[in-house]
Formats: C-alpha cells, structure tokens, sequence
C-alpha cells in the first residue's frame, strides 16, 4: 500500500509498533492513512457457473462439470438476466446454482483487499459501486456474476 504524499512510517520505541507521520503537518496517528477517494478493500458476493475448462471442474452441486465455457455463459447470462429485472437477487441465485462454495453464504466472500482473488475478479470489483452489478467476469475457475456490497 503507498502511503499518500507527505505520510511516512515511523516505529514507536515506547510501542513497539510502527506509526504514521506526515511531514508537513507534523501529525501522527497509528491507522494507515489512505488518500481520499482510494479504496483498500471491498466486499462481494458472486455467482459462479464452472465449465469443463474451470481450474476445479467440480463444485457441492454437481461432481464432474462437463458443461462447455459457451453454455456456461448463456446459463450466467439468463441468471443476469433475472437479477436485472428485479426478478430474483444475486444471493438467492448463489444460494442454489454457484458453483463456488461460498454459496452456502449466498455468494459472501466478505471483505478482501488487492492481491487476495484473481486479477480479473479484484479489477471488476474495485471498478464497481456498492451495489452493482458486474457483466459476466471469466477467471480461471469459470464465468462470474459479482455485486459489489460494501
Ligand atoms: C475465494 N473463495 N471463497 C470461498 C468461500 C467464501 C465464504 C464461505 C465459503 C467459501 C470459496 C472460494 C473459492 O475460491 N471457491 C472456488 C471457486 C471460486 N473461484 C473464484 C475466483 C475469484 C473469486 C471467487 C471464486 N470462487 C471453488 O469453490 O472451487
């Protein structure tokens, strides 16, 4: 993580721990001090449908995932579909077709900062607002719908 300009990291003797000192303000503080409008870390729920070609063509819902990327996608793309419409939401879906196992929390994946998912899904994610929804993401696991949540 940079520091935004003027923040250094300073070690506290008396603490133990390190702290953060502007230099020009002269003010210290112990949280890591972020630049207005970045974000650090982001919370999503998402849908997964897996293919054949997926990193672990198996999931809780079905043992050998035999389904083409092409089907998968059409599959993803009627789920995006119905969420669009108000129909059904991404947790109710996620609850009974993702193929991740996160669906036993409706698609929660929590909190996680850059580094921690695949590229692809981390880029979508951090380019959404809370409470939209991505266009299908391929990563190597399969074909995702994501809703950012915080
Ligand atoms: C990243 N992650 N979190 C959970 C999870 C979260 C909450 C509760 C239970 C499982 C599962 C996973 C996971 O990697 N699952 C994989 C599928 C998968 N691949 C992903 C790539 C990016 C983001 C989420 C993804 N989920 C699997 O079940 O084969």
């Amino acid at each position: 993580m940079e520091l935004p300009e003027n923040w250094v990291v300073r070690h506290s003797r008396t603490y133990n721990k390190d702290y953060y000192f502007n230099t020009v303000t002269n003010e210290s503080r112990w949280e890591v001090p972020t630049v207005d409008g970045e974000i650090d870390r982001v919370r999503a729920s998402h849908l997964l449908v897996k293919s054949k070609d997926s990193r672990r063509p198996s999931s809780w819902r079905e043992e050998n995932i035999t389904r083409s990327k092409e089907e998968a996608l059409e599959i993803l793309k009627q789920y995006q579909k119905k969420i669009e419409a108000g129909e059904e939401t991404l947790s109710a879906l996620a609850t009974n077709f993702s193929d991740c196992s996160s669906a036993k929390r409706g698609g929660d994946l929590g909190y996680f900062e850059r580094g921690q998912m695949q590229k692809p899904f981390e880029d979508a994610t951090f380019a959404l607002q809370v409470g939209q929804l991505s266009k299908p993401i391929w990563t190597d696991s399969g074909v995702h719908l994501i809703l950012r949540t915080a």
